[in-house]
């Protein structure tokens, strides 16, 4: 046999439904299930190796090919960018960006330069370069909504999927859906060539499993 596809999968919100999908596959996936501390565990059955990463890292791991294929959200995919393929919208993950500010505040009024956080620095200054708009950006590692709060930003651009974070710390969307996002499955370009026949039938697997 080959040695194992290895695939990299986003710890954390994506975990789950990654696993699930494994799972409805046919997938042995009590290894994952019974990780610990683990961080790289197989899946016999289906020839493969998972890899839990955190999701920039997913990509980097992907990107340098010592990861064969990537479960990772659009938005670190458009955050980083990188070279390999976007094959499959797996459909779970599903949230948005939006940019919102403190309740009732103004945000296209005055000719203040305005400021934002936000985990996300490219695609919040793709956005505004767009809107022909000139905004600084500061970078913020988690929970953005303390930005406003603490007079840091005057707006942010954040993931929203409830709307529950935004609204128990007082803050409104003022521009909803700038990019909607979902968890993604990426292949290593070299990977796509050398090990075509067995990435297509993971793939073909996978759609028929959604
Ligand atoms: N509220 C949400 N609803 C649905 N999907 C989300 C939500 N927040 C994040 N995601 C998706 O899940 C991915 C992983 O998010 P998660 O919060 O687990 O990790 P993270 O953003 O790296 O944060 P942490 O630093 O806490 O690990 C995100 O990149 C995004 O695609
Ligand atoms: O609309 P909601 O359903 O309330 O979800 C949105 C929240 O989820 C994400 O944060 P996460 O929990 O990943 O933590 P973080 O802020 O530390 O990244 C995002 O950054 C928002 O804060």
């Amino acid at each position: 046999m080959n040695k194992p596809l290895r695939i990299a999968l986003t710890k954390g919100r994506l975990e789950k439904d990654t696993v699930g999908l494994l799972e409805k596959i046919g997938y042995d996936c009590t290894a994952i299930r019974e990780k610990g501390r683990k961080l790289i565990l197989p899946v016999p059955d289906g020839n493969l190796e998972v890899v839990l990463a955190k999701a920039n890292d997913v990509i980097t791991y992907v990107e340098h090919g010592v990861c064969d294929m990537g479960v990772v959200g659009k938005d670190t995919i458009q955050e980083m960018q990188g070279k390999f393929y976007e094959l499959v919208d797996l459909g779970f993950g599903r949230c948005r960006f939006a940019l919102a500010t403190k309740k009732g505040q103004s945000f296209y009024g005055g000719y203040n330069v305005k400021t934002l956080a936000t985990k996300y620095p490219n695609i919040t200054r793709k956005h505004f370069e767009s809107k022909g708009m000139d905004v600084d950006i500061i970078k913020i590692e988690g929970s953005v909504e303390l930005a406003p709060l603490l007079e840091l930003a005057d707006g942010i651009v954040d993931i929203v999927e409830t709307g529950t974070t935004l609204k128990e710390n007082g803050l409104e969307i003022i521009e909803d859906n700038i990019c909607p996002i979902s968890a993604r499955l990426i292949v290593n370009t070299v990977s796509m060539k050398m090990r075509q026949s067995e990435i297509e039938n993971f793939v073909t697997l996978v759609e028929k499993n959604l």
